[in-house]
């Protein structure tokens, strides 16, 4: 099978199974996918929330990225527009330049909130001098083995909200690792999957998390089940003290 009609597949699997806010990007390159997913399901636009990334290069037209990017959507709007990581501007100048584009593209309506990803308190500090927009959100890989304190303070101080990309990785990559035993002990508890603690753990510190699966089962588990219950905060406060005995940074961006 193709990776378009893998795509399409994946799409239409979430969206029939009651998953509507869809993460994409430029450099992944599944939005036609995606967008071709989300036509043949039928649902109304108003229903989805659709997010994608700029890549954000030096002298990258972010405009003429967004019309490329909501072509092969098949949308005219996004609802989430990101500067998918910090680094491709080249320079302090060069991020500013791109958070201005950014906030002029709010300004068209064909994207309806902005924000970034991977950014760290100092790319903040750098695109902040110069912003009229505070970003809307900073989606950052976020899990037990990467808590990213720092920046997530800094931001719930600011008002940015955080998204955590890579939530599963605890028990997907990281194993055999300090939270594998509080995971299960918790899952028994809850009568859930180790998944549902793994994504309750951010629901419960205000993150969003953003998942993915081509498994039908694990996609209804996860919709049933996760947002059932809710972790005692010395539960989450347990979690993360162990998790903090670990690192494990799957994506590889973050320079401290
Ligand atoms: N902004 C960025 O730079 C960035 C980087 C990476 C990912 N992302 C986004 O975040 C999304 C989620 O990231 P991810 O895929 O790393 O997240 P994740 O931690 O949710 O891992 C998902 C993977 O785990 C598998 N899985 C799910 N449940 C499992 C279970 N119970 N046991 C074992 N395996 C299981 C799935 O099949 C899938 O391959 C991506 O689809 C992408 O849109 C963004
Ligand atoms: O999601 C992948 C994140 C990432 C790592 N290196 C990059 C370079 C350009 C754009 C995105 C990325």
């Amino acid at each position: 099978m193709g990776k378009d009609e893998d795509i399409i597949k994946a799409t239409a699997l979430a969206l029939n199974n009651d998953y509507y806010h869809l993460d994409c990007a430029e450099c992944y390159r599944n939005e036609s996918g995606v967008g071709a997913g989300i036509k043949a399901s039928g649902i109304e636009r108003s229903k989805l929330y659709v997010t994608t990334k700029v890549v954000g290069t030096i002298d990258q037209d972010v405009a003429a990225a967004l019309d490329v990017s909501l072509s092969k959507l098949g949308l005219d709007y996004v609802d989430l527009y990101l500067v998918h990581v910090p680094f491709s501007a080249g320079s302090p100048e060069g991020q500013q330049k791109i958070w201005t584009q950014m906030e002029a593209v709010q300004a068209t309506g064909k994207a309806k909130s902005i924000g970034v990803s991977n950014f760290e308190v100092e790319d903040f500090e750098i695109i902040l001098k110069t912003a009229k927009v505070l970003p809307a959100i900073n989606q950052i890989e976020f899990h037990p083995y990467l808590q990213q304190r720092d920046v997530v303070e800094f931001c719930r101080k600011k008002g940015i909200a955080i998204s955590a990309y890579s939530p599963l990785s605890a028990l997907t990559q990281g194993r055999p690792g300090p939270v594998d035993e509080v995971y299960a002990e918790l899952a028994k508890k809850y009568g859930v999957s180790e998944g549902d603690i793994a994504l309750r753990w951010c629901l419960d510190q205000d993150i969003v998390a953003i998942t993915t699966s081509k498994s039908e089962e694990r996609l209804q588990g996860y919709m049933a089940k996760t947002l059932s219950f809710k972790l005692e905060p010395q539960e989450v406060e347990k979690i993360s003290s162990l998790g903090n005995q670990k690192r494990y940074q799957g994506v590889g961006i973050r320079k401290s």
